[in-house]
């Protein structure tokens, strides 16, 4: 009754199909500018006409907090899945597309519980010394280059054989790894292309067919080198010796969906429920640790204090910083914090929508829309943060015995992992990820500027808000302590 009198959030008005197909044409970060703009002419929460489905977007922190954490529940469903997405989701059969119920609560759960558990987390310690070998061993390596070394790369693959490692048990070589990180870089960076074919999917399978072809022989080829691995993995779980970790992928056959008369995942759920983890913390992962080494290379007074900070800690001698290091390091987490809040990997949450209309803040938020997010904004409100632009890790240093709240369970002041029952799941994990290898290469490696160059901090969309110039340094071992 009183929702019939309502309207949805303001916004431009539209020609609906020829807009659309504008709209649809770009990802939804690409819109970020576009948004802003309308947002400083109609306000913090406007809405779009994108597709068959109105956009609602919103970008300020208090609205955010009534939304995601004071009506939680109603605001935690995600959308259906696009005609691309559905192929890629097995149906919405993953943790990041399900709708609000059963079947997110039990993958969720299984993921929380079987890996992302701490005791389970300091399981793979041995995995992470190794990868941070691999890592250390490709900078020297290429460390002599006058022009300084591109390190986008190397983070990538370091993240990208965690991941694995963690996903399919650690008995893989470089050249699986590369095989996999291959196939998934393709799928990731082809989304942009093949958005388009959800624009009225009937008529783009007739009128696109080239590029529906492309796309369902990527999930092919994704296929053919990820269900090896996963049958190969069922084998040796079943003839498990004592040194046997376990791995995602082995947490997945047993489960049993509720909502389907508690039958197995298929195995293309399984290859979808992997390629998910693996995207979701490798990417984001890498993109951070170069935002704050981009950080650590422009300002060298941060990186003296850092450097100085594990000299109070570890050994002088000690060839890296051991993780039970971490905790006594206040500053490289202040610094971790402040590059998470400066330079969000994702500036936008994934899509959320509503379990039924819902007014917020006088508006109508319809069940047939999706409600998106501004992570970036709110971390550089002016109202929280002084001087929000400027990379100053000093911001977290006073924040009391708790730390820092990432949650935004009383209020959010930024939320580079979300906020609410969709939060990032991994979050402990990559901040593990980001300080372990933040104090290590700190450690290890003097990084200094390359000559005439100040560390360009423009940003480019790709998957994840990435530098437009990506991070070139010199890169020399430390010596004397
Ligand atoms: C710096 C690294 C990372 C960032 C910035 C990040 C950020 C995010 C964000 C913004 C969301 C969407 C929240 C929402 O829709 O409200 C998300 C969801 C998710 N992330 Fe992360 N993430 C990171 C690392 C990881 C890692 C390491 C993993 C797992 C190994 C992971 C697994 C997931 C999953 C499964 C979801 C879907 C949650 C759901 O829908 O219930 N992420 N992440």
């Amino acid at each position: 009754l009183l929702l019939s009198s309502k309207k949805l959030p303001p916004g431009p008005v539209t020609v609906p199909i020829i807009s659309s197909f504008l709209w649809l044409r770009k990802s939804i970060s690409e819109l970020e500018p576009i948004i802003r703009k309308l947002q400083s002419q109609y306000g913090p929460i406007i809405t779009l006409r994108i597709g068959s489905r109105p956009a609602i977007f919103i970008s300020n922190r208090s609205l955010a907090h009534q939304a995601l954490i004071q009506n939680g529940a109603v605001f935690a469903d995600r959308p259906p899945a696009l005609a691309t997405n559905r192929i890629l989701s097995s149906n919405q059969h993953n943790i990041s597309s399900a709708s609000y119920g059963p079947t997110w609560r039990l993958l969720r759960r299984n993921l929380n519980a079987e890996i992302l558990h701490p005791s389970r987390v300091k399981a793979y310690g041995g995995a992470r010394r190794w990868v941070l070998d691999i890592l250390s061993g490709r900078l020297s390596e290429s460390q002599s280059k006058s022009e300084g070394v591109r390190v986008m790369e190397h983070f990538q693959y370091a993240m990208f054989c965690l991941l694995v490692l963690m996903c399919f048990g650690d008995k893989l070589d470089e050249k699986q790894i590369n095989q996999i990180e291959q196939v998934q870089r393709r799928l990731l960076l082809g989304l942009g292309r093949f958005n388009i074919l959800n624009f009225w999917p009937r008529f783009t399978k007739l009128v696109l067919k080239k590029r529906w072809a492309e796309f369902i022989g990527l999930r092919k080829d994704q296929e053919s080198v990820l269900l090896p691995l996963i049958r190969a993995r069922k084998e040796a779980k079943l003839s498990k010796g004592d040194d046997f970790v376990m791995a995602y992928v082995d947490t997945l056959w047993d489960l049993q969906l509720p909502d389907e008369d508690k039958r197995s995942l298929t195995e293309d759920e399984i290859i979808t429920l992997c390629s998910e983890f693996l995207n979701a913390g490798t990417d984001t992962t890498s993109t951070a640790l170069q935002w704050i080494m981009a950080n650590i290379v422009k300002y060298p007074t941060i990186q003296e204090r850092l450097f100085e900070e594990i000299k109070g800690v570890v050994e002088e001698t000690a060839e890296e910083v051991k993780e039970e290091d971490l905790q006594k390091m206040p500053y490289l987490k202040a610094v971790i914090l402040e590059g998470l809040r400066r330079h969000p990997p994702a500036h936008f949450v994934l899509p959320h929508s509503v379990t039924h209309d819902f007014v917020l803040d006088g508006h109508v938020v319809p069940k047939n829309g999706t409600v998106n997010f501004m992570v970036a904004d709110m971390g550089w409100d002016p109202q929280v943060w002084e001087d929000p632009m400027a990379f100053k890790p000093e911001r977290f240093l006073n924040a009391g015995d708790q730390g820092f709240d990432l949650t935004g369970s009383r209020e959010i002041k930024m939320m580079p992992f979300g906020v609410g029952r969709r939060i990032c799941p991994g979050s402990a994990l990559a901040v593990l990820h980001l300080e372990y290898f933040v104090a290590n290469l700190v450690w290890k490696f003097e990084w200094r500027a390359v000559e005439g160059d100040d560390v360009d901090l423009s940003e480019k969309q790709e998957f994840t808000m990435v530098m437009k110039n990506p991070l070139k340094a010199h890169i020399s071992p430390r010596v004397n302590k």
